[in-house]
């Protein structure tokens, strides 16, 4: 597979090189699709620290620990997201390894780049055929990848087991929700605003729900609250009639999302609760699983949109300003 030749060529770079922090720079979907790789460097890591950073700001920022030792990772889809082409210049400019993700063969990003890695891409709202090598599990192999290069962690080949089985769970997945997540579209199609909540490896699904399919796809009103965070200001807006959505994940950060769920049962009515652990996991490996949940939790997710748009009549992919005006 094209892909992990070219992860192949990657792994030898980084044996080459010292690696001692990892920015993640992206912007929109894409970022947000960094967030449990950032999640698992954290947990495992005794040596490499991580960071996510917006396209732009990254440069602005102008982080000082950027340099020879650091590895930047870059995703893009069609790789032309000038913010993130520029991002990879800068990261170049100053001495980092620099690997890019984009679904299409050549692209301005492609230049900037030391190496890139093509995944497989297909559109919001329709079924992934080889979620092995979709951009989500292409970070996640360049973050475990990593860690099995510099520090002999051996759960690189419990990820890629367990990413080949993905499509499988994915099938059991959807055919188990499709009536509820329908009577779900239909419930909440007329509403205004809608949030959604999840803490540790969750929280950029939960990110990326609140500003791609909501607010960009959707436009409706929304806002990602971390579960943690939830209580120390979001939770004053709970009411019976107001909309969220919990992502509860198998990771370590579970009994935040727990503690939130009680809350919002009691005070709150109107709850869509996907729960990783309600679901058919076979074939994910028990040490990896907490890393994997956000992604069969994003299933969910992506069913709920289209039944949403379908509901609602607004298409997914209707734009007023994205790729329209000049911004
Ligand atoms: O750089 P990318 O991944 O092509 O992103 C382009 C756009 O696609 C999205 O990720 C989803 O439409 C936006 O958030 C972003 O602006």
């Amino acid at each position: 597979m094209k892909a992990d030749a070219q992860l192949e060529k990657i792994f030898e770079a980084f044996k080459q090189r010292t690696i001692t922090r990892v920015f993640y720079v992206a912007c929109g979907g894409s970022s947000a699709l960094m967030y449990p790789s950032k999640y698992f460097l954290d947990r495992e890591s005794s040596q490499i620290t991580s960071e996510i950073f917006s396209s732009n700001e990254f440069i602005h920022r102008n982080p000082q620990s950027l340099n020879e030792n650091s590895l930047v990772i870059l995703c893009s889809h069609k790789g032309k997201t000038p913010e993130t082409t520029e991002a990879a210049k800068f990261a170049k400019s100053k001495g980092a390894l620099v690997v890019s993700l984009m679904y299409v063969e050549h692209a301005p990003l492609a230049d900037e780049s030391d190496f890139i890695v093509n995944y497989s891409w297909i559109s919001a709202g329709n079924m992934e055929p080889m979620p092995e090598i979709m951009n989500y599990a292409i970070l996640y192999k360049l973050a475990f990848g990593l860690l099995y290069v510099k520090e002999e962690n051996k759960k690189y080949e419990k990820l890629v087991t367990s990413l080949n089985s993905l499509s499988t769970v994915f099938e059991k997945v959807m055919a188990q929700n499709e009536d509820v997540i329908n009577a779900y579209a239909e419930q909440y199609k007329d509403e205004k605003i809608m949030y959604t909540m999840a803490s540790g490896a969750n929280y950029g699904m939960a990110y990326s729900f609140a500003i791609c399919i909501l607010m960009e796809m959707q436009w409706m009103h929304s806002h990602a609250i971390h579960a943690g965070e939830f209580f120390h200001g979001p939770f004053e807006i709970l009411d019976k009639d107001v909309p969220f959505i919990l992502l509860m994940g198998l990771d370590e950060t579970r009994p935040l999302e727990e503690r939130a769920l009680t809350f919002l049962k009691q005070y709150g009515n109107k709850l869509v609760v996907v729960d990783a652990q309600n679901f058919d996991l076979t074939g994910i490996d028990d040490e990896v699983k907490g890393y994997l949940a956000p992604l069969v939790n994003n299933v969910v997710l992506r069913m709920f949109a289209l039944a949403l748009s379908k509901a609602r009549n607004h298409p997914l992919e209707t734009r007023r300003y994205m790729f329209k005006v000049p911004y």
